[in-house]
């Protein structure tokens, strides 16, 4: 992400807004961090890796970011950052619950300490985040905008089946909190994004279990960190406002495909058409 302006949205787009963001210190919460600090705002930014953050920190405009160590399954830590977040920028008008992550292995073998941890890093510490910003800080400020990242495709995860779980369920409650918080106007929805290839998918997935994910997928690639961010810039612009309740999939059309049909040949250039019987 080289240079100091965004390459897509305007000079202060994001002017004034106040953005808490999870897992900022790596992959897509880092180059969202990046571009909402260049964008105008002033971006609180947690993980557990002190170091992580720092470097973050150095990548933003001075001063736009501000780094807190916190642990999202933690209660008291959760408390203590959106606290400490209202002390030093008196709002947040935007959540990013972008931390999280799953294992990849069998179903069979997934112990119930397994499947616990995924459930809690994921779908537990997402409400944790969300009912505190929620109750300290948009509740009172009767605005926000809170936006889960979750996965593509929908249909099963095979070999993360714990992870599939979890995104399904941050999906169906940031669907069931847009309605019942729409009177306080805040705003709830989930990015679900198929392969981006931050430095953590590189290393965590065999690289044929990658390659075959391209294969998979309309557009032939995975995405980029920065378009994640551009999307997150998005619905926290104006241009977002009347986003609420939906799940935004971008995955390169992976969400759609169910295989090789037609088969590649029937769909390329010489593409074949079906013989006129009359
Ligand atoms: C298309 C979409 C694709 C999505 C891509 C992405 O999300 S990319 C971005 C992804 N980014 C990330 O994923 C980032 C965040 N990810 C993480 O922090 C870790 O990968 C984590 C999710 C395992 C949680 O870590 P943690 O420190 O909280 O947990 P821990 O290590 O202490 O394990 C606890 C228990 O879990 C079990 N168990 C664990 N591993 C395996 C395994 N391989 N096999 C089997 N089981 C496994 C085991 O029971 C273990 O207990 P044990 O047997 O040891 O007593
Ligand atoms: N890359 C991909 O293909 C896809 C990713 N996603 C999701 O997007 C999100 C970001 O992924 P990506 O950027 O690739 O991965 P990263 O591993 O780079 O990002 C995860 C971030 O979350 C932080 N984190 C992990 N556990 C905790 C915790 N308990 N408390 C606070 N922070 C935590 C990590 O920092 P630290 O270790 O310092 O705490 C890290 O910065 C994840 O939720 C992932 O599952 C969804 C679909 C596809």
């Amino acid at each position: 992400m080289p240079g100091t302006a965004s390459s897509v949205f305007r000079d202060g787009l994001l002017d004034g807004q106040v953005a808490l963001i999870s897992g900022a210190g790596s992959g897509i919460g880092r180059a969202t961090a990046i571009e909402f600090a260049r964008l105008g705002a002033t971006v609180v930014g947690c993980g557990r890796s002190t170091e992580k953050l720092d470097e973050t920190a150095a990548l933003c405009p001075p001063g736009r970011f501000d780094a807190v160590a916190c642990d999202v399954r933690e209660e008291d830590q959760v408390e203590a950052l959106v606290d400490g977040a209202l002390e030093r920028h008196e709002r947040i008008d935007v959540l990013f619950n972008n931390a999280g992550g799953q294992f990849m292995a069998p179903a069979e073998t997934v112990s119930m300490k397994g499947w616990r941890t995924i459930l809690r890093l994921n779908l537990e510490s997402v409400w944790l985040m969300t009912s505190t910003v929620a109750n300290r800080a948009m509740i009172p400020q009767q605005s926000g905008k809170i936006i889960r990242i979750t996965g593509s495709p929908h249909n099963g995860f095979p070999l993360m089946a714990h992870g599939g779980v979890a995104r399904a369920g941050e999906e169906n409650l940031m669907r069931g909190l847009a309605v019942e918080w729409a009177r306080y106007g805040i705003r709830c929805l989930s990015v679900a994004c198929g392969p981006v290839l931050t430095e953590t998918f590189k290393g965590k997935y065999p690289i044929d279990v990658q390659q075959a994910m391209h294969s998979q997928t309309p557009l032939g690639r995975a995405g980029t960190e920065e378009e994640v961010a551009w999307m997150i810039a998005f619905l926290a612009s104006p241009g977002g406002d009347w986003h609420t309740g939906s799940v935004i999939t971008m995955d390169g059309g992976m969400d759609c495909y169910r295989g090789a049909f037609p088969p590649k040949e029937y769909a390329d250039e010489a593409a074949r058409t079906e013989e006129r019987r009359t």
